[in-house]
């Protein structure tokens, strides 16, 4: 398995299954494309629309042999497999093969077809996101990395943000490449840019300029 981050903007991502799973899925991916979920059950209906995120929820319970027609009429992206009845998901599995797309399949750790993708654990400071799997072999332990790094990160998507600043305004001022990685190098391993960032407690950018400006100075 390769890691990829995939843009679903504009995109449908059609869920199967309506159960705790079907609306984890189905609430990470309302976050970014359209999210369609099909199932006979949507768990307590007052907090459907909270635990979908903002998902279109349709009412059936298609039989194996229905799956195509479904996958045909909504054009997903991706298909994903959340029912708790194998035969349901394996249908999912195959019509969304034939249909060349992706598919996730939230039942299965292993033995995956080709087009199968995992949903990894994901620790988001936008723009900075890190994405963790154990090739489906402990997804507990994704979760438990996660909010670990979840820690460790702290700051980064401001650093990104920071030094993304950096870099344009030098390439600008005509800089050259090596003086501009050298510098922009220094300022993500600075401690005291890091600690302005967390903490506020001084000017982050200022605290980066100096940095750049102290840079090959014996401490
Ligand atoms: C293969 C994969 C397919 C996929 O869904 O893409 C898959 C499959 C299965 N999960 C199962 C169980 C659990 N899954 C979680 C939690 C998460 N599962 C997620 C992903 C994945 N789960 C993919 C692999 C990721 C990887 O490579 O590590 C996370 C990371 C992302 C997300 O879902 O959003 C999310 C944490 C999000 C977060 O908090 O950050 C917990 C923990 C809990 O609930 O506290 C448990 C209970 C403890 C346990 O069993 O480990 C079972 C057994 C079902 C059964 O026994 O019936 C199967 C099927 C099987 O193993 O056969
Ligand atoms: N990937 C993951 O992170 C995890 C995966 N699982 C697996 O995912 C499956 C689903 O887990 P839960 O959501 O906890 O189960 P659940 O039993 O709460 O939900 C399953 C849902 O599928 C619906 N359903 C049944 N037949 C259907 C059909 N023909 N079409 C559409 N929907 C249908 C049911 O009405 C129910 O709403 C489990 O069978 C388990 O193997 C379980 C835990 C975590």
């Amino acid at each position: 398995m390769i890691p990829l981050f995939h843009d679903f903007t504009d995109e449908t991502v059609l869920v199967f299954g309506g159960g705790a799973v079907g609306a984890r899925k189905a609430r990470r991916f309302a976050a970014e494309a359209t999210v369609v979920v099909v199932s006979p059950e949507f768990g307590d209906a007052e907090s459907a629309d909270r635990e979908f995120g903002d998902a279109e929820l349709i009412r059936a319970a298609p039989a194996p042999d229905e799956i195509p027609e479904w996958i045909a009429r909504f054009d997903p992206a991706l298909v994903v497999a959340a029912t708790n009845d194998e035969a349901v998901n394996a249908a999912v599995e195959a019509a969304a093969r034939d249909a060349g797309l992706l598919v996730n399949r939230t039942d299965r750790a292993g033995e995956r077809d080709v087009g199968s993708v995992v949903v990894p654990a994901t620790v988001d400071d936008d723009p900075v996101m890190v994405a963790i799997s154990t090739g489906g072999r402990s997804p507990a332990l994704s979760k438990h990395l996660r909010e670990r790094i979840e820690a460790e990160l702290e700051g980064a998507g401001a650093m990104a943000e920071l030094t993304g600043d950096l870099r344009a305004e030098m390439k600008a001022e005509g800089v050259p490449p090596a003086e501009r990685r050298e510098a922009i190098r220094a300022v993500v391993a600075a401690s005291p840019v890091w600690k302005a960032l967390r903490t506020g407690e001084s000017n982050a950018r200022k605290e980066a300029q100096r940095v750049i400006r102290n840079r090959g100075e014996s401490p």
